[in-house]
């Protein structure tokens, strides 16, 4: 008798949640949604369809606004900090000035676009010009109209507030009204779990599914341990970091279960309970049952939805029949028992027959993806750290660089490796023969047709040399002696090659006067030839122009030097003796 009481039961239909008459009569696999550009977005920022469409149409806009002149600047509107961080501890004056035209929001932040639009609010990526990082603002689409919408919008920024921070839940940061509008400051995710998901290729993910589940049942366990329920679980709720954790979010319907003991509160509270997504919604919320086991089921359909690529029936048939703990096979079948299991158990239709997190969690196929889970955050967070710390470093020496320009200008740096192999090729000769014409110049322009000489590269060369030309004669008026003191080249004179000159004794110097040329002793680059084991000697023999390209190149000049007229090997020998000695005065 009760078997046949509770078979008529369930077969009566749940009432269909009020915001959707609409149904879809079945299941059926996701649509793609392709990325648009936003006509109303900064030209960065987009917002997919999905975005849009999966959550419910925008507000008509607020007809209880004041108007707003344009003929008259308007006062700087009042800014009212809503959580206790900001009132606490307010911003600067040298930050937000409250006597300046401008708001609190462009005041202390720099809009770097748009990251996405929800129903009720615009998400923008910010950077605090307090403390420089960088931020997601969510600012309400409409002023409020009236109280009741007001209170509403700010008990998700007090609600988010409240929560204790975790691993797995948003990190809350600031909220204030302006403008009529409510302002809410968290930390900056990629993107949402619903976007993420959609620009996955088609199919089923398992593996990405139980990082999923085992991701957000922790943060469930966070919010039911502390006596809270979400009661709007769904993968648009949800956002993703570049590591790839999952962080829930969105806490506008998030109810407090100790409430509950008060009868008078009971029933204020749940007058103000709004419908979450009726896709996700437990069967019991109709019935006005609010509690742990709701999330559990809007997860179980998340889930679902993610690893079949399924989309989620908002009505009709498919809803009844989820919510009757009915899996859709043609779906399902792909996934391991042991995934169907977890996921039948959680869409239960009574909230009594559904484990609670902590069940779930105690599960040992939950416990083993949860191991693998922890690792692969913990590899994927420390290998973003570490990006982020060189990051750091190449931006630091690059700033130290910057406050010390004489540092660049004696390090040759960054020149593409092929116009340094050339450039330590050229014959000292080239580098302080007496010259001071342009067609001399043109030899340390190496090659200018050559496109792996680099344009700053070639510029420095005659910069140095145009430096050089203006103490030494020009070609074919009598030379002074190479050894007179008076020309022997200085540290200074020699720029950028001399750091590289200097390091070598006259004994780099070849008799058919070429040069080897080194790089400073710690340069890597002399490391790298060191352990190549490049001998001057016996490259010096091996090269020949003709294998020139074919071969690595040497550091040892291998042409015959070019024709310069008076070119004394002997005088530059000398040169070189005397500069050593005078490096080592
Ligand atoms: N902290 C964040 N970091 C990065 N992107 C975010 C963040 N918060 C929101 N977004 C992006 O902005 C979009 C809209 O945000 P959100 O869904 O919170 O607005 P909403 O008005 O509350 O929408 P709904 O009420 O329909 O859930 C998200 O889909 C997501 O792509």
């Amino acid at each position: 008798m009760s078997v046949a009481v509770e078979t008529s039961v369930s077969r009566v239909p749940l009432p269909l949640p009020t915001h959707f008459s609409h149904a879809e009569q079945s299941f059926s696999l996701k649509k793609r949604r392709f990325p648009f550009y936003s006509s109303s977005t900064s030209n960065s920022s987009y917002c997919s369809p999905a975005q849009l469409s999966h959550s419910l149409p925008p507000l008509p806009p607020s007809k209880g606004c004041p108007p707003l002149s344009r003929m008259f600047p308007q006062p700087a509107s009042p800014w009212t900090p809503l959580s206790c961080s900001l009132s606490k501890s307010p911003p600067p004056n040298a930050v937000y000035d409250p006597s300046k035209q401008q708001s609190y929001f462009s005041q202390c932040y720099t809009n770097l676009g748009l990251l996405g639009r929800g129903s009720f609010g615009e998400v923008y990526k910010v950077q605090s010009n307090l403390d420089g990082r960088q931020y997601a603002v969510k600012r309400s689409t409409n002023r409020f109209r009236g109280n009741g919408e007001r209170n509403r919008s700010m008990r998700e920024a007090r609600n988010h507030e409240r929560l204790c921070p975790h691993p797995h839940i948003l990190n809350f940061v600031a909220a204030w009204e302006e403008c009529g509008r409510l302002y809410i400051q968290t930390e900056l995710c990629s993107t949402s779990l619903l976007l993420h998901a959609e620009n996955q290729p088609p199919g089923p993910d398992e593996p990405a599914a139980w990082a999923y589940l085992c991701d957000l049942l922790s943060a469930l366990q966070h919010l039911h341990s502390h006596g809270f329920v979400h009661l709007d679980l769904k993968p648009a709720n949800v956002l993703i970091t570049d590591s790839g954790r999952l962080k829930l979010g969105d806490f506008g319907l998030l109810f407090e279960l100790k409430q509950k003991s008060t009868e008078s509160v009971e029933g204020k509270v749940k007058d103000d309970i709004q419908e979450g997504d009726p896709r996700y919604m437990a069967p019991e919320l109709l019935r006005g049952e609010y509690g742990p086991a709701a999330d559990v089921f809007s997860l179980g359909v998340s889930i679902l939805e993610l690893a079949c690529n399924m989309e989620v029936p908002n009505g009709g048939e498919g809803w009844q029949l989820l919510r009757q703990g009915f899996l859709p096979s043609e779906f399902t079948r792909g996934l391991t028992t042991e995934l169907q299991t977890v996921l039948r158990m959680m869409l239960a239709s009574e909230p009594s027959e559904r484990p609670t997190v902590s069940e779930l969690l105690a599960l040992p196929s939950v416990r083993k993806h949860r191991w693998k889970r922890r690792i692969y955050l913990m590899l994927a967070e420390t290998t973003l750290t570490l990006v982020s710390l060189c990051q750091l470093v190449v931006c630091f020496g690059c700033r130290l660089l910057s406050f010390f320009p004489h540092w660049t200008k004696r390090v040759p740096c960054t020149p593409p490796k092929g116009s340094w192999d050339k450039a330590l090729t050229l014959p000292l000769s080239a580098m302080h023969a007496d010259s001071g014409s342009p067609e001399d110049d043109a030899v340390f322009v190496l090659d200018p047709t050559d496109t792996e000489m680099s344009p700053t590269f070639s510029h420095r060369v005659k910069s140095r040399l145009s430096v050089e030309s203006t103490s030494t004669p020009l070609p074919g008026s009598p030379r002074p002696n190479h050894r007179s003191p008076a020309h022997t080249p200085t540290y200074s004179n020699l720029g950028d090659w001399s750091s590289c000159i200097l390091a070598q004794t006259p004994s780099s110097i070849h008799s058919n006067g070429s040069c080897r040329l080194l790089t400073p002793r710690a340069s890597p680059i002399h490391a790298e030839l060191c352990a190549d084991g490049l001998n001057e000697n016996s490259t010096q023999s091996q090269h020949s122009p003709s294998t020139k390209s074919t071969q690595r190149r040497s550091w040892v000049r291998t042409e015959e030097p070019l024709p310069r007229p008076n070119f004394e090997p002997k005088n530059l020998l000398s040169l070189f003796e005397d500069t050593t000695s005078e490096g080592h005065l």
